[in-house]
C-alpha cells in the first residue's frame, strides 16, 4: 500500500505527526485556515469601517454612495470568518486553484458569501451588492501583514507565553524550595566554590523573566496604505477622505496593533525580527538549562523519577534516560535555525516589495511549533527529577580544597589590617591545597599554624563546603 494514499493524508514533519497533539493549540492560530480565517476577518472589518465611519470622522460613511451597514449585516460579515470551516477551506482551496493567488480567493469566497447574505438578511440588504467594497483600494499585503501580525500576536500570547511562562513558574518554585541545599560548583568542570541548587535555578529564572518580558512588551506593527503605501488608489477613488486618519484608525483600534505610517508595498517585518530575535534568545537559555540539568542527572545531583512500565534502555534494563531534556534540546535548536533565518531574511525585500517573504513566513507556526514541542519536554523532564542529597553531600563532603579560598582571602584582610605573619596568603594556601586530596583536619591544621586571632580562626574553622555559600539562598529572592 502507498502511504500517499491513506486518508487523512498523512504528515510529513513530525509536528504534525508524531508530535500533533502537543503542537495543536498553534493550528488554532498559526496553520494556514487560521491565516485564510484571519484575512478573512481583516476584510470584513474594512469593509465595516469604509461603510459607517469611526469616531474621527463623524462615524460618516467613508466610500460615498455606500449605506453605513446594520447591526445585523455586520454579525452577518462577521459571521463569514467565524463559520469558516472544512467546507469553506474546500471552497478556498478551489478558487486558489483557479487564481493562483491565495488574496484573490480570500475575495471571492467572501463575494460567494456576500451572495447568500439576503438568505438570511432579506432582500433589502445591501450587502448583495457590496462585492466590488470587498478589498477596496487594498493590494494583498494590506490584508496579509495584518492577518499575520494578528495570527502571530495570538500565538504568542495565546499559547507560546503561556507555556514558556510555565517553565519559569516551575523554575522559580523549585529555586525557592532548594534556595538552602548546598552544592558543589564546577567551573571549567572542576571543583570550585560551593553555591546552592535553588541559587543555581534562580540564575535561569532571571535570565528567563528579562526575555519574556520584551515578548510581553513586543510591538506588532501593521499596515494599510496600498501596493506601494502611498495611498495612491485612495485618493484616485475617494479624493475627500484623509486616508492616513482612517488607516491609523483602522491599524490602530480595529485591529489592534501599532500603526506603521511608512512603508513599501510591504510592512517592513522589523517587529518580527525583533520578537523572533527574542524568542530564539529564550531559546538558547532554555537550550543551556537543558544541557546543565542533564548533565546534574549524569552526575547524580538530580535524580530521575522512573515512569511506570516505561522502558529506559532497550537493551540495558537498569537505565532511565533523561529524554525529555534531549528531546527538548533538540527541537530548541531546530526551532531556533527556523527563527534566525526568519529574523535575518524577513528585514529584506527588493525595492518596494518581492515575494520571498511570503513563502518565507508560512513558517512561522513551525518555529514556534519546534519551541513549544520543546517546552512540553522540558516541562516534563523538570516534573520528573529531584535532587540527590546522598550525591550532593558527598561531593560537598570529598572537596574540602574548595575552603582555599575564603581562607587566603581571610588572610589578605588580616594582611590589610596590619596582623603580623599574614603575608604570600595566596602561595600558602596554594602549597597546601592544590593538587593534594584534602581533609577538614587538613584544613583545620592550616588554620591552626596561621597567626589569625582568635574569631578569625573560629569563623574559618566553622566553614564546611556545605556552609560555604554565601548569601546564594538569600540571592534567590532576585530572580522575580
Ligand atoms: O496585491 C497584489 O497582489 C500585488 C502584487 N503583490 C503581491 N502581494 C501579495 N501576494 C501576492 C502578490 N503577488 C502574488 N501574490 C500571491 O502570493 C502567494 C505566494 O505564494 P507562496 O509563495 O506559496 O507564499 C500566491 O498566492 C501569489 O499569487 C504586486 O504585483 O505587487
Amino acid at each position: 500500500m502507498k502511504l500517499t494514499d491513506i486518508s487523512p493524508a498523512i504528515a510529513l514533519t513530525p509536528l504534525d505527526g508524531r508530535y500533533h497533539k502537543q503542537t495543536a493549540p498553534l493550528v488554532e492560530y498559526m496553520s494556514e485556515p487560521a491565516l485564510n480565517r484571519e484575512r478573512m476577518r481583516v476584510e470584513v472589518e474594512w469593509m465595516i469601517l469604509l461603510a459607517n465611519g469611526f469616531e474621527g470622522n463623524g462615524n460618516q460613511t467613508i466610500v460615498p454612495g455606500v449605506k453605513p451597514l446594520t447591526d445585523d449585516e455586520q454579525a452577518y460579515l462577521r459571521s463569514i470568518p467565524e463559520n469558516f470551516g472544512a467546507e469553506g477551506i474546500a471552497q478556498h482551496a478551489a478558487y486558489e486553484a483557479k487564481t493562483h493567488h491565495d488574496v484573490k480567493a480570500v475575495e471571492y469566497y467572501i463575494d460567494d458569501q456576500l451572495e447568500k447574505a439576503a438568505d438570511v438578511l432579506g432582500h433589502d440588504t445591501q450587502l448583495t451588492g457590496l462585492k466590488t467594497l470587498v478589498h477596496f483600494a487594498c493590494t494583498s499585503e494590506d490584508i496579509n501583514n495584518l492577518s499575520i501580525a494578528r495570527c502571530v500576536k495570538n500565538g504568542v500570547e495565546q499559547v507560546w507565553l503561556p507555556a514558556a511562562q510555565a517553565i519559569v513558574d516551575h523554575l522559580a518554585q523549585k529555586a525557592d524550595a532548594y534556595r538552602d541545599k548546598a552544592m558543589l560548583s564546577l567551573t571549567h568542570g572542576q571543583p570550585a566554590t560551593p553555591t546552592t541548587l535553588g541559587k543555581e535555578l534562580a540564575v535561569y529564572v532571571y535570565r528567563l523573566n528579562r526575555q519574556l518580558n520584551k515578548v510581553k512588551a513586543q510591538e506588532y506593527l501593521g499596515k494599510i496604505n496600498g501596493a506601494t503605501g502611498t495611498f495612491g488608489a485612495h485618493l484616485a477613488a475617494c479624493p475627500d477622505v484623509d486616508w492616513v486618519a482612517v488607516s491609523r484608525e483602522f491599524v490602530t483600534n480595529r485591529m489592534g496593533l501599532t500603526w506603521n505610517p511608512l512603508t513599501t508595498q510591504i510592512e517592513s517585518h522589523d517587529w518580527q525580527a525583533e520578537l523572533y530575535g527574542t524568542i530564539s534568545h529564550t531559546n538558547r537559555i532554555l537550550h543551556n538549562l537543558c544541557v546543565d540539568v542533564w548533565m546534574y542527572i549524569s552526575r547524580g545531583v538530580f535524580a530521575q523519577v522512573p515512569v511506570k512500565g516505561a522502558t529506559g534502555s532497550s537493551t540495558m534494563p537498569h537505565k532511565v534516560n533523561p529524554i525529555r531534556f534531549e528531546n527538548a534540546e533538540a527541537n530548541l535548536e531546530i526551532s531556533c535555525s527556523l527563527l534566525d533565518t526568519l529574523s535575518a531574511t524577513l528585514v529584506e525585500s527588493r525595492w518596494q516589495r518581492d515575494l520571498t517573504d511570503s513563502t518565507t513566513q508560512r513558517n512561522i507556526g513551525s518555529a514556534l511549533g519546534y519551541s513549544l514541542l520543546a517546552l512540553n519536554n522540558l516541562m516534563g523532564g523538570l516534573n520528573s527529577i529531584h535532587p540527590n542529597d546522598v550525591v550532593i553531600q558527598a561531593e560537598l563532603d570529598s572537596n574540602w580544597e574548595v575552603l582555599g579560598e575564603p581562607i587566603q582571602t581571610a588572610m589578605r584582610a588580616c594582611e590589610l589590617a596590619g596582623l603580623p605573619g599574614m603575608d604570600k596568603p595566596y602561595e600558602k594556601v596554594k602549597e597546601l591545597m592544590r593538587g593534594h586530596e584534602i581533609s577538614k583536619d587538613d584544613v583545620e591544621r592550616f588554620i591552626d599554624q596561621q597567626a589569625f586571632d582568635e574569631a578569625t580562626a573560629a569563623r574559618l574553622k566553622a566553614l564546611a563546603p556545605a556552609t560555604y555559600t554565601g548569601v546564594a539562598s538569600k540571592l534567590v529572592d532576585f530572580d522575580r
